[in-house]
């Protein structure tokens, strides 16, 4: 007997023959397989017994394609009206419409982790806290990171934002209509007839306020007016590439992750604008230990989130490397620009859009202005605007019908309320869908209607509890502190200082779901309103 038969074990003949039967039918048993794999999944998966599209019952495009459209918001509100409150969107993923299971599944310490969705979020080589789906890990950044986003130390950078604040009203002026000037509009001059893309200035404002916050420096989108060099649409861009490849991680190392793409200029993450700034401001800091001493490159005593950051790393190096101070400072440009965008957006489009609640609002603030709870020149405090009840009702259902993240929430998870739920499965949560739930919001919760937060002090605080326009538990919005600063002392301000009117009365939003809310069609005439001194001459 030779050495060779000897050696050859049973499990390598059974493999050798299955090769060579493969090698004959494969056009024959790969489409078998595919038939039965789908086939088992249609009938005999665990998650069965759940409805939904037929097409999500095997396959993952269902949900691919609806995040293709950037309608998934949209089509979730459908799904569950169609099918109800638990619907399979996936062969291995559930969407949750109760708001009292979204809180469970997102609350801390309830072991439901962050699915592989968030690998794609760039960057891949030292993730953020947005996109660390190790838990532990996750957590000592956190640690880290949760001390430049508290509250009081976002009040302490109130000035920067006040600057910011100060410069969108100033560029907001330029279209107002000056009736100084007779017959300003035959002379050509901006006038009422200006159409003043809101929605884009809003934007242009929550960048530059992330500028001033996370490095020190505007980006200065509101000096240029204009999207430079593409950086928002570039943002966009990849944030719909991450909301659509999320949902097939599996293909990122051949698409985003792939080597060649370092090859190409134009698709290199590092050649964008934002990423240019943060890491020329990250070299300025160098050597890091300056920063201990408050005399970072910033060079105005501000701690900005970068030095805030460096300091943190310099404390511990092993929890929070050097990369995750770029990593973390990058990250809040992408988690917070657009985000805080979409919520203003909403508000203005909301209020805009329903005459009798912007006649309150506007009354309310100028009531305020007039008694001094509000400042009545210049910029507006936080805790100015915490005064102003209906501003506070108006945001709230601002957020509720439309919340800035459009395409769902992901978990994984074994149990909920009592249900066994296969290992494996995916939990999928949808702010639009759950603000929408009756029996929480009301009767009327598809309507925009400020006055439901007002109505009943107990009944808000229950609402309250089940709003996830920051998600939740240990994975809540890190930077929810600076968006509410931002909005309560901006929002207040223009509609103090400025009259607007949409120019498409009754036209939708276009709201595109890439990951966030992407909005567009704000347009307004706007003009300044009389001072109570002008107003008497
Ligand atoms: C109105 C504005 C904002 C909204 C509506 C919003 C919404 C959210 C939501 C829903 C999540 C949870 C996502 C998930 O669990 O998958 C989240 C997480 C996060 N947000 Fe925001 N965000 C806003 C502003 C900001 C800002 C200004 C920053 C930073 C400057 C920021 C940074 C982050 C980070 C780092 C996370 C990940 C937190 C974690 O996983 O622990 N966000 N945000």
């Amino acid at each position: 007997m030779s050495t060779d038969e000897v050696t050859i074990s049973p499990t390598r003949t059974i493999l050798l023959g299955a090769w060579e039967i493969f090698k004959e039918q494969w056009p024959l048993l790969i489409p078998l397989f595919i038939v039965l794999r789908i086939l088992y999944r249609r009938y005999a998966s665990p998650l069965r017994e759940y409805p939904g599209p037929f097409l999500a019952s095997f396959s993952r495009l269902w949900k691919v394609m609806s995040t293709i459209s950037e309608r998934t918001h949209l089509d979730h509100i459908e799904l569950h009206r169609k099918y109800g409150p638990i619907v399979r969107i996936s062969p291995n993923e559930l969407s949750f419409s109760s708001p009292s299971v979204a809180r469970h599944v997102l609350s801390a310490g309830k072991r439901f982790y962050k699915t592989d969705f968030y690998s794609v979020f760039p960057p891949p080589e030292n993730p953020d806290i947005f996109t660390e789906i190790r838990e532990d890990v996750h957590a000592m950044k956190k640690k880290v990171a949760n001390v430049p986003y508290s509250m009081a130390a976002m009040r302490q950078l109130s000035p920067f934002i006040d600057d910011t604040i100060d410069f969108l009203v100033s560029r907001l002026d330029q279209f107002c209509p000056d009736t100084a000037i007779p017959g300003f509009q035959q002379a050509g001059l901006p006038g009422r007839n200006t159409v003043v893309n809101l929605g884009d200035w809003l934007h242009f404002f929550a960048f530059d306020v992330l500028g001033e916050v996370a490095f020190g420096r505007s980006f200065g989108f509101l000096a240029a007016g204009v999207d430079k060099e593409n950086a928002i649409k570039t943002i966009d861009n990849s944030q719909k590439y991450n909301g659509i490849v999320g949902q097939i991680p599996e293909i990122d190392c051949l698409l985003r992750r792939n080597p060649l793409w370092r090859w190409i200029p134009a698709l290199d993450p590092n050649n964008a604008v934002i990423t240019r700034i943060a890491r020329e401001e990250m070299e300025k800091r160098r050597p890091f230990e300056i920063e201990r001493d408050g005399k970072g490159a910033s060079g105005d005593g501000r701690e900005d989130l970068l030095s805030s950051l460096i300091k943190g790393h310099l404390k511990d190096k092993t929890k929070f490397h050097e990369g995750d101070i770029f990593a973390v400072a990058h990250g809040a440009i992408f988690a917070g620009s657009d985000s805080t965008a979409s919520t203003m957006q909403s508000f203005f489009w909301h209020v805009l859009s329903a005459p009798k609640v912007l006649a309150r609002l506007v009354e309310e603030i100028d009531t305020a202005a007039r008694d001094g709870t509000i400042s009545a020149q210049g910029n507006i405090q936080w805790t100015e605007a915490q005064n102003l009840p209906y501003f506070q009702a108006c945001l709230k259902e601002a957020m509720r019908m439309r919340p800035a993240v459009g395409v769902n929430i992901a978990r994984y998870g074994i149990e909920i309320e009592g249900r066994h739920i296969p290992g494996g499965t995916r939990l999928a949560l949808n702010g639009w869908v759950l603000h929408r739930d009756k029996a929480t919001f009301g009767q009327d919760a598809d309507y925009y209607r400020p006055e439901r937060w007002l109505e009943d002090p107990e009944n808000a605080k229950v609402m309250e509890r089940y709003m996830f326009q920051f998600g939740g538990g240990a994975h809540v919005c890190i930077g929810r502190n600076l968006a509410l600063l931002e909005i309560n002392k901006v929002i207040p301000r223009l509609l103090r200082d400025f009259e607007f009117e949409l120019v498409y009365p009754g036209r939708e939003l276009k709201a595109k779901a890439t990951f966030f809310v992407v909005q567009e069609g704000l347009e307004v005439y706007i003009s300044r309103k009389k001072s109570e001194k002008e107003a008497q001459q």
